[in-house]
């Protein structure tokens, strides 16, 4: 079994968001890898960050994104930072990756003070700025479908890609 697409972006681009709406216009489940990882792990992610740190954190990602692409049918969102691994950029070879891209200006009005994200803790601009950056290319790397989100409703990025997928 394969997802029938697999969502991947920056914090803020709208995974979670854009995800759900699409696989409801899909008629399939939504699944949100980041999710996973909190059940997993029994906590919320800024507390997996906070007692085990992010190394740890990303090995329950590697293993969490490895387990959803070979068994989840629907629409899976991945983790912002889940494509930094090449473990997991391989292994998104031969699925529908839908690549959300957004600007610094709207991720930051999305994310706000960036409460939930750890990594966003401290000065979400300037590290979202980083972190987009560094990522872009490798968002570019494992996308199949490229839909910039700036300035546009999640009801309408949703609906575009239910119409192309
Ligand atoms: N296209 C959009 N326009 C305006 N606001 C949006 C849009 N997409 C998402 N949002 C809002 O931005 C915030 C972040 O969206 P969301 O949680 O879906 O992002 P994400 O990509 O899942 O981020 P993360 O990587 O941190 O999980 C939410 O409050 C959401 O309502
Ligand atoms: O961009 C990132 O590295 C992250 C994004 C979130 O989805 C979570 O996976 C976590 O907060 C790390
Ligand atoms: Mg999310």
């Amino acid at each position: 079994m394969s997802p029938r697409a697999v969502l991947v972006g920056p914090p803020g681009a709208g995974k979670t968001t854009v995800g759900g709406l699409l696989a409801e216009a899909l008629g399939v489940e939504f699944r949100d890898v980041d999710t996973d990882i909190e059940t997993i792990a029994g906590k919320p992610i800024p507390e997996i960050f906070f007692d085990e740190g992010e190394d740890h954190f990303r090995k329950l990602e590697r293993e969490a994104v490895a387990t959803a692409l070979s068994t989840f049918g629907g629409v899976l969102a991945l983790g912002g930072g889940a494509i930094l691994a090449e473990q997991t950029r391989a292994a998104l070879a031969g699925h529908t990756v839908v690549y959300l891209s957004v600007g610094l200006s709207d991720a930051v009005s999305r994310v706000g003070l960036g409460a939930g994200r750890p990594l966003l803790a401290m000065n979400p601009r300037a590290t979202l700025k980083y972190l987009l950056d560094q990522r872009r290319p490798l968002y570019e790397e494992v996308a199949t479908v490229t839909v910039e989100t700036d300035g546009r409703e999640p009801e309408d990025i949703a609906a575009e890609l239910a119409g192309r997928l």
